[in-house]
């Protein structure tokens, strides 16, 4: 079985994280993509950012991710862990028959070098990219980037991505989605409405 991990404050979710789980699941052919809904960002936290209750972002993220294939968890308010690394390593003791990759946005790949352990995150599972807008170029040039520069995957070979020993990465460009909760929480664009359910992807 693959499992995407796509964490994120998600305060709010919002369609652009629909647009990226549902891109990562259909490209990869991923079997899931589990939304890690954060207890609290490590670097947010330390710069004194306050999110949403943890039930009220789960509770948006749901109602957006009405698809059989997406899962909203507190998986890391569950296992008491607030680094990806930590995360990651105990999910992968927990369920060592399922291959886990890390899915992120462009702006994620920009500032990974500052989450801890991020090399040896690296080298726990495959990370997959999806561009935004505005952030491609500096994803692309980021230390993170050019650290694994030669565990790079071209777009073409992402299928194999979930299959792929670590470290190995893929940045996928195409269909962007200008979608932001920090736009949402300015309100400068409005806070989603509950989607109807999805059919699921082709396989
Ligand atoms: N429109 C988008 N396109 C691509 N990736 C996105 C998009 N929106 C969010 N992401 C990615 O989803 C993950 C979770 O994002 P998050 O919940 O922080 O939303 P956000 O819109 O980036 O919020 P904020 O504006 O508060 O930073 C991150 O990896 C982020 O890069
Ligand atoms: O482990 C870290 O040091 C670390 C630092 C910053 C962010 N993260 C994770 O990155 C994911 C995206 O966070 P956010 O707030 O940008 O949506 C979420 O799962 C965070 O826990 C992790």
């Amino acid at each position: 079985m693959t499992v995407g991990l796509y964490g994120g404050s998600f305060d709010p979710a919002h369609e652009g994280h629909v647009h990226v789980a549902l891109r990562a699941l259909r490209r990869l052919g991923l079997d899931e993509v589990w939304w890690l809904v954060s207890p609290g960002n490590p670097l947010k936290l330390k710069a004194g950012r306050v999110s949403a209750p943890l039930a009220d972002r789960v509770a948006g993220a749901r109602s957006l991710a009405r698809h059989p294939r997406l899962r909203v968890t507190t998986i890391e308010s569950r296992l008491g862990t607030r680094f990806t690394l930590d995360t990651v390593r105990a999910l992968k003791a927990r369920r060592p028959h399922i291959r886990f990759v890390w899915i992120m946005g462009a702006d994620g790949l920009a500032e990974l070098h500052r989450w801890r352990g991020w090399r040896e995150l690296m080298a726990e599972l495959p990370l997959l990219v999806i561009d935004r807008p505005g952030y491609g170029a500096r994803a692309a040039a980021a230390p993170a980037a050019r650290r694994f520069a030669r565990h790079r995957l071209p777009e073409a070979r992402a299928r194999a991505l979930p299959r792929t020993a670590p470290p190995a990465w893929v940045l996928l460009h195409g269909r962007l989605d200008p979608r932001s909760a920090t736009e949402i929480r300015e309100g400068r664009r409005p806070r989603p409405a509950a989607a109807p359910p999805r059919r699921p992807p082709p396989r």
